[in-house]
């Protein structure tokens, strides 16, 4: 039995790092995709394994199941029917697993992913020997929810083959979990991200596991109906970064200015409000669509001097700001900054051409553009043959 799960990246809108402090924030799922399959081996395949396979780096791990039950079962079982946290002593026996693999020096921010990985499948198969093939149209660490849509789409593909699930495995073609299995990917998805990100948030596993457009403030989330059509360019510097350490940089600086940071918080909350309010005020709507948009615009800035006050803004990301404001293009930095990805808001109205030349412009410097398509499916699963 084979099953394949994909899982969507996001971009947010407004409010990533204060939403770790408590305020809201909005994000969209994006049509870039995390995909897993998983299978299990059968007595005859005689393959006593367990086989991660990163099919784009392209890298390869294999684990005996015997050495990997010699290595976990002395700090205990990890086998639960409830999302755990992973503890301190699980994480360091993981970690002696993963060094055994020896990932190549350049490739090693995947270590974390590796030990999501592995706690994630200890947790909800135990000890099955199993092939696991990933693959990924998101640009790793670079804001667009990689890591979440990883453990979205690992936690649904292990959770469609547990025994608790009660899937149809007749059905053909990619299908969506019920709400309280949605419920329980999230939240193993969160476990995963606990191990990648050190302290997230809870908002990308959220919507790249629910999908569509999503605010969320304090691990609750309220799914927005948008009624505008959001035109996003997301321009990626390709400058590397980890969510993990701009994360611990911003909670650092609050420790050091813990008023001054309040306001700013308190700030990114009020814009991330609004800016919701925005997205779903009924249309045809007393502001047009493209003073909406002008609002947007002006939110987006707002909140990119406030991601700047919190200093997770990088010379790369100032670059595609000054490039687009040539052009009257408001941009913002999306998910952790530090490099990465950086919106910019294409109004309706904007001709085909002004785009053709900012991405031109943005790209001899190196970057590379796409416009994504916002706010699809979250998470799906499918048995037998599916259209990739
Ligand atoms: N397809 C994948 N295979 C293995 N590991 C992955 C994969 N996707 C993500 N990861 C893990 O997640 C890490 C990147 O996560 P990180 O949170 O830093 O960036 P991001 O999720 O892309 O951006 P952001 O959190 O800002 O949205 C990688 O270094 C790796 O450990
Ligand atoms: C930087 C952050 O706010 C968003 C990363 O996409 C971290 C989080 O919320 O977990
Ligand atoms: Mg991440």
């Amino acid at each position: 039995m084979e099953v394949r799960a994909r899982a969507p990246g996001k971009i947010i809108l407004a409010g990533e790092h204060a939403v770790v402090h408590g305020s809201a924030a909005v994000a969209a799922s994006i049509n870039l995709y995390t995909h897993v399959s998983l299978r299990f081996h059968s007595i005859s395949d005689n393959d006593h394994t367990l086989k991660l396979h990163l099919k784009d780096m392209p890298l390869e791990f294999s684990w005996s199941i015997e050495r990997i039950k010699e290595v976990l079962q002395e700090v205990g079982c990890p086998f639960s029917s409830t999302p755990t946290t992973c503890t301190p002593e699980f994480i360091k026996s993981i970690a002696a697993l993963v060094i055994e693999q020896n990932i190549p020096e350049a490739k090693i921010g995947l270590a974390s992913g590796v030990s999501a990985f592995l706690w994630l499948y200890t947790c909800i198969q135990g000890f099955k020997p199993a092939t696991v093939v990933i693959t990924s149209e998101l640009p790793l660490g670079s804001g667009l929810g990689s890591s979440a849509s990883f453990c979205v789409s690992l936690s649904a593909a292990l959770l469609a083959l547990s025994d608790s699930a009660s899937l149809d495995f007749s059905h053909q073609g990619w299908s969506v979990f019920g709400e309280n299995e949605l419920e329980l990917v999230n939240k193993w998805a969160f476990e995963g991200e606990k191990i990648i990100h050190g302290k997230p948030s809870g908002i990308d596993n959220s919507v790249s596991t629910f999908g569509n457009m999503i605010k969320f403030k304090s691990g609750s989330l309220t799914r927005l109906s948008s009624n505008m059509p959001l035109k996003m360019l997301v321009t990626n510097t390709k400058v590397g970064r980890n969510t993990k350490a701009l994360v611990a940089g911003v909670s650092e600086r609050t420790l050091r200015h813990p008023d001054a940071m309040k306001a700013v918080f308190n700030a990114v909350d009020l814009i991330s409000e609004e800016l919701s309010t925005i997205i779903q005020s009924p249309a045809p709507d007393e502001l047009s669509i493209t003073e909406k948009e002008e609002k947007l615009e002006e939110l987006m800035e707002m909140n990119q001097g406030l991601l700047q006050c919190m200093g997770v803004s990088h010379a790369s990301i100032e670059t595609v700001l000054r490039t687009t404001l040539k052009y009257k293009l408001a941009s913002k930095l999306t998910g952790a900054g530090g490099g990465g990805c950086v919106l910019t808001l294409l109004p309706t109205l904007l001709s085909g051409t002004v785009v053709d030349k900012v991405i031109a412009e943005l790209e001899s410097c190196g970057f590379q553009c796409l416009i994504a398509g916002i706010g699809g499916n979250g998470v799906e699963i499918c048995f037998g043959s599916c259209s990739s």
